[in-house]
């Protein structure tokens, strides 16, 4: 397993120590952001809504669950659906108020439960489909997010002919079972959908044969991981990302029951982790990026593809 570092020191906020920022990426962490009281009252409604009768399953199979609250993404237009909506929870309308960017509310919202051992997939959430803030309200335990900025080899996989869709959580159990087998690993990005209501482009793992020879994947990867950093996400902290860190960053928790302390040795067993993500969903005009990411901009990668179609057809057609 690739050592990884801890996060670059962050610049604390003069006026209160519990803001921390890495302005030059757009990240920042709000600690304490809610209340225990609140944080109790998420995590009922959550078992509220999924009781987890099997919950002895659940744990054992490690897998994330996911509950849509607000505007859900219409894969027929490509945008959000003004039919689909799930009634936002009190207990979620009660924080926008305290965000920190007012002009750009999130409607869409992600309430996830982590079981020790889950995770979710390095993955850069999609460019076009959601405004630039992204937070990540985090609950019932802390877990080290793991961020990568991306690489020549995350836009050469995210050009591939061929995207595999399957889902983030199979994803993640393939990832489970590889290591299960214990071989080695090479990079593979796919396109993924969480679930029909939002998507998030993945740069996931996938087994090489042991016997396979190493090939540039495996280079890639190594050199791409070198720069990865962990940040802890502290229960009841709320993270911001913008800018970079939204957009050329890639952002993962790795599946393990375990994670290793700031100090290097300490063992702290995962506990249960929730969390809920909160984007705004781009409408019709609004739906497109001009970020400084082309390589893993998925709007731009749609216009590559559509002007070498249009040039393939003009072709043809002058023939
Ligand atoms: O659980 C988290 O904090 C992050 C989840 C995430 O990255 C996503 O839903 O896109
Ligand atoms: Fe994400």
């Amino acid at each position: 397993m690739t050592a990884t570092r801890e996060a670059p020191a962050p610049t604390v906020d003069p006026l209160n120590p519990k803001i921390l920022r890495w302005p030059d990426i757009g990240l920042t962490l709000i600690l304490d952001f809610i209340s225990e009281a609140e944080e109790a009252a998420m995590i009922e409604a959550f078992y509220a809504r999924d009781p987890l009768t099997n919950t002895s399953d659940q744990r054992n199979g490690r897998r994330r669950i996911s509950q849509h609250y607000g505007y859900h993404f219409d894969y027929t237009t490509f945008g959000a659906s003004e039919t689909h909506f799930t009634p936002v929870p009190s207990y979620i309308e009660a924080i926008l108020p305290r965000l920190p960017v007012h002009d750009c509310l999130p409607d869409q919202f992600t309430v996830q439960y982590y079981p020790p051992g889950s995770g979710i997939p390095p993955h850069v959430d999609t460019h076009s489909l959601f405004a630039e803030p992204l937070y990540s309200l985090s609950f019932g335990s802390a877990v080290p997010m793991q961020f990568r900025p991306v690489g020549p080899n995350d836009a050469r996989k995210m050009r591939l002919p061929k995207r595999s869709l399957q889902t983030a959580q199979a994803q993640e159990e393939e990832e489970e079972e590889e290591k299960a087998h214990n071989s080695r690993e090479r990079t593979a990005i796919t396109t993924t959908t969480t679930t029909a209501t939002t998507t998030i482009t993945t740069i996931t793992t996938a087994t090489t044969a042991p016997a396979q020879k190493r090939d540039s994947d495996d280079d890639d990867k190594g050199e791409e991981q070198q720069a990865a950093w962990d940040l802890l996400l502290p229960p009841r902290s709320l993270l911001l990302m913008t800018g970079a860190s939204r957009y050329g960053y890639t952002h993962a928790i790795r599946p393990r029951k375990t994670d290793v302390a700031a100090d290097g040795t300490t063992v702290v067993p995962r506990r249960d982790r929730y969390s809920v993500t909160m984007r705004k969903v781009r409408r019709g005009a609004e739906v497109g990026c001009a970020c400084a990411y082309p390589g893993v901009c998925d709007a731009r990668i749609r216009a590559e593809r559509e002007a070498a179609e249009r040039e393939e057809k003009e072709l043809a057609e002058s023939k």
